[in-house]
């Protein structure tokens, strides 16, 4: 994938980021040069997408031990700085996974942490060809539709959220490369529209059909026979395969077991969180008002006050996965192949 269409990319003295609320308007770079910056970044999703921002957060480690060379920090300083940027948004396993590598590179100096920070893009890269390939493999003998599939998707999981070609949108991806995908249902994923905005501009760029629907038809799209498979990505996967995912997934993976259908998961394996048990202990990060209550939307007239409930996530039961696809194998899931009995 060319420079300019990777989220992330280090330039050598900067963290270069694809802003991705200016998307699909404006294909606008942001070079990043100090943690707050990057930290700000992650949490107004200029940057997003668990793989994406864990290879975002390693290259800030990067950043803050050069900040603190230039800026005179203590050790203290520099640690506290590590630790806001781990913690800036708290689903995604892969941030703090990845910020933790980087960071226990620092005694060996600024070399070391960047190396690692390199390592965790090529390892994402070689996950995504993985994925797209098993994927598109046990969806195929599965389905066993003797014709290209019709495949619904939720949020973005493409180029934009990893390293490489994406996780589900890698395996969907894969399946019209092989002239296997008939069409993408694409939820707009509201409030911040990952889907309309991000995965339907992927997707156009490259002349995959697709259509744009609101998430509120996902369920009668699922029951209605209109797909033949949901695939989405994840942003943290217990040990018994609990999957924490952009809020709307637990209501296309019920849509799913009611209809029989295949719903299936693809993520790395740097996405699992095997020291917790189960999606309980998941901490589901709770977003603004401002993100549901658009005033440009006219959702809301002036004067009236209204609570908002905005989690950036559910949880889906492990028992609701039919497959999850990640670069080690493909595990069935509702079947009892739980993550945890496979890998440490
Ligand atoms: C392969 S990206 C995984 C995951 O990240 C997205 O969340 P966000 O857009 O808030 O970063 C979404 O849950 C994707 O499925």
């Amino acid at each position: 994938m060319s420079h300019e269409l990777r989220a992330v990319s280090w330039t050598g003295t900067a963290l270069s980021l694809i802003d991705q609320t200016a998307l699909p308007r404006t294909l606008r770079r942001l070079d990043v040069r100090d943690v707050d910056t990057l930290i700000d970044a992650i949490v107004r999703l200029a940057v997003r997408g668990a793989p994406a921002i864990g290879a975002a957060g390693a290259y800030g480690v990067a950043l803050a031990v050069d900040q603190a060379r230039r800026e005179n920090w203590t050790e203290r300083a520099l640690a506290d700085a590590v630790a806001r940027l781990r913690a800036a948004r708290p689903t995604a396993v892969n941030l703090a996974v990845c910020v933790d590598r980087a960071a226990a590179r620092i005694p060996e100096g600024p070399d070391a942490v960047l190396a690692e920070a390199g390592t965790i893009v090529r390892e994402d890269l070689a996950a995504n060809r993985a994925m797209a390939a098993a994927g598109a493999d046990w969806l195929v003998e599965r389905v066993d539709a003797g014709r290209p599939l019709r495949i619904l998707t939720h949020c973005n999981t493409g180029a934009l959220a990893t390293a490489g070609i994406g996780t589900a949108l890698g395996v969907i991806r894969e399946l019209h490369g092989r002239g296997l995908l008939e069409t993408v249902y694409v939820d707009e994923t509201r409030p911040l529209l990952q889907g309309s905005r991000l995965t339907a501009w992927e997707l156009a760029q490259e002349g995959i059909p697709h259509q744009v629907q609101v998430d509120a038809a996902a369920a009668s799209t699922v029951v209605g026979g209109l797909v033949d498979a949901a695939i989405v990505g994840a942003d943290r996967i217990t040990r018994n395969g609990d999957t924490a995912n952009k809020t709307g997934t637990l209501g296309i993976a019920l849509a799913c077991a009611h209809a029989g259908m295949p719903f299936v998961v693809a993520a790395p394996t740097s996405t699992l969180d095997l020291a917790t048990a189960t999606g309980a202990s998941i901490r589901i990060e709770q977003r603004g008002e401002d993100e549901v209550l658009n005033p440009a939307a006219g959702a809301v007239p002036d004067g009236i006050r209204s609570r908002v409930h905005n989690p950036a996530f559910d949880v889906t039961p492990g028992a609701l996965v039919t497959a999850l696809v990640t670069e080690r194998g493909v595990l069935e899931v509702a079947s009892g192949e739980l993550p945890g009995d496979h890998w440490t």
